[in-house]
């Protein structure tokens, strides 16, 4: 079967840069128009609106000239207006070849916006077209608010349409100005155009502000269209435009007779560039680039992917130069744990799987984050917790840390049956808490190790705030040993550490 081309156009550069708060630098708009056209192999990119600043001007230039140079000048677009030749002009200067010309596609906005009749705006837009043909450039047409138009004048978009197909353009764009477009009505709206003007190739560019806009691209492919605006992470106006990575991956997964020559495997870098340009933030469940969205958290599922692969879907991580992971935390089962275990190198016996998961699972209750790298550090604990019986514990404590006072504790501590309870200060919250300790051995004749060190450190490459892991060393007859502890807050790990060595000592 031979497949039908889909032209991609990507607008990052101008309708993504109509994302609240967003604007790109001059240089940071060249090295995007280099990865779309070079890394992902877009086939057409809009770089800004004319006329917009000064540094827009430096922006375009800068880019034709890099483009000049690689014959890439007809893969450039410039948003321009009817505005009697003043982007025209501003094109010129800046080198630009290709102009894509807004003008009205709806009778309320030619009515209220621009205030003309169709008439007037017709041979303005006549007069536009024949400045940029005297000045070599090349002219594609926007109807701004069509999908309005199609509902409420659609006498007015076919009389525009008449007129237009006679033109000296290349490309008609029919845009979801809006983002009012359900999917059922994009395939009709456009497919009522494509079956009257088969000889044209019509664009079409979506908005997301129901969050249907890859929903409508797929239509709309249907209906006939010959390309397509997308941006990167879906930016743009409003809630934006669709994405390029859903488009680039419903097409290829979902419409076998269509054609596209995107690089997947690049999409996740260019989107991780674009978000660091702009500052705006991926949400971490938006597909394909999401942080989250090729890591299973369930422990069914991490034990469905060792059973053929029960839980992937065509969306494979690698595909995207991505890589599946596996959460820990309150919802993990062994095989989320195991799986971490391996690409650690790490092998547990049945027994202490079930201990460390355990735990996991115990700090994912607290809402902690846990990670990969923090996995180490949870095995030592546990497997250490349990070389010895626990004769004393420690019940409860409270410390106390405040402006103008000392630091306070007071501490209940379990000593062979018997609950004993002791107040005490120090410099430290732990200073105090070894205090009320020291009290309570010496009220029971006993004395405690010296401690000689005390070191904290978090799990190194470790992108958690789950854990703090505090290692003290002590001093017992003459014998030095250390206890560790884990916890979130260093001084809890501190106190762990401590009932640890409680225990060692009356082993
Ligand atoms: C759907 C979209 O995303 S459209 C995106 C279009 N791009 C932009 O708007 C880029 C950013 N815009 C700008 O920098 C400025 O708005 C400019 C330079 C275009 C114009 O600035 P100003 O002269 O200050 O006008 P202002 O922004 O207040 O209003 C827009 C003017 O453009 C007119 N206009 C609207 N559509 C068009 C059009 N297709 N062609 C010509 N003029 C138009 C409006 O009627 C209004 O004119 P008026 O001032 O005579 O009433
Ligand atoms: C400039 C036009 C195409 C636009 O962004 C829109 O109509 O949404």
């Amino acid at each position: 079967m031979e497949k039908r081309k889909i032209e991609i156009m990507d607008t990052t550069l101008r309708d993504g840069e109509q994302t609240s708060g967003v604007s790109f630098s001059a240089a940071e708009k060249l090295t995007i128009a280099q990865l779309l056209l070079e890394e992902l192999n877009i086939d057409r990119i809009e770089i800004a609106s004319a006329r917009v600043s000064e540094g827009e001007f430096q922006g375009v230039s800068g880019i034709m000239s890099w483009a000049e140079e690689k014959g890439y000048t007809s893969r450039i677009e410039v948003l321009t207006f009817v505005d009697g030749g003043l982007s025209i002009d501003w094109m010129k200067k800046s080198g630009a070849k290709v102009q894509n010309l807004l003008t009205k596609g709806s009778l309320n906005h030619l009515t209220h916006q621009l205030k003309k009749t169709p008439e007037q705006h017709f041979s303005e837009i006549a007069q536009t077209i024949a400045l940029a043909k005297e000045n070599n450039i090349e002219t594609n047409v926007y109807l701004e608010d069509w999908s309005n138009g199609m509902r409420n004048s659609p006498e007015y978009v076919f009389q525009y349409l008449d007129f237009l197909t006679q033109q000296p353009i290349k490309r008609i764009l029919l845009p979801d100005t809006l983002g009012v477009l359900i999917p059922s009505q994009a395939f009709e709206f456009i497919s009522t155009i494509t079956a009257k003007y088969p000889n044209t190739h019509f664009d079409f560019h979506a908005h997301n502000d129901y969050d249907l806009s890859v929903a409508n691209v797929m239509e709309a492919i249907k209906a006939g269209i010959k390309g397509l605006h997308v941006t990167v992470n879906g930016m743009g106006e409003r809630a934006g435009n669709a994405p390029l990575e859903s488009t680039v991956a419903v097409i290829n997964d979902f419409m076998p007779d269509v054609k596209i020559n995107i690089k997947e495997t690049s999409l996740y870098s260019v989107s991780k560039l674009v978000e660091t340009f702009t500052g705006y933030r991926i949400p971490a469940n938006k597909p394909i680039v999401g942080d989250n969205v090729f890591t299973q958290t369930a422990g069914i599922h991490a034990d469905g992917d060792n059973k053929n692969n029960l839980y992937f879907n065509d969306l494979l991580p690698e595909r995207f130069g991505r890589k599946r992971k596996y959460a820990l935390g309150k919802t993990s089962g062994k095989a989320n744990i195991e799986k971490n275990l391996q690409e650690l190198g790490l092998k547990l016996n049945q027994e202490d799987l079930k201990l460390v998961t355990q735990r996991i699972i115990e700090l994912g209750d607290k809402k902690e984050t846990v990670t990969k790298e923090d996995l180490p550090y949870i095995i030592s604990d546990v497997l250490d917790s349990h070389t010895y019986e626990e004769k004393i514990k420690i019940e409860s404590y409270i410390l106390v840390h405040s402006k103008g006072m000392r630091p306070s504790t007071t501490l209940c501590l379990k000593f062979d049956g018997e609950i004993i309870e002791e107040n005490a200060q120090g410099d430290g919250q732990f200073d105090a808490f070894m205090n009320a300790l020291t009290k309570i051995y010496k009220s029971k004749k006993l004395t405690l190790p010296k401690l000689i060190d005390y070191a904290v450190r978090i799990p190194p490459g470790s992108s958690s705030d789950a854990l703090c892991e505090t290692i003290i060393t002590w001093v017992n007859n003459g014998k030095e040993f250390k206890t560790r502890g884990l916890d979130s807050d260093q001084t809890v790990a501190a106190i762990i550490a401590t009932q640890k060595m409680l225990n060692v000592i009356t082993q």
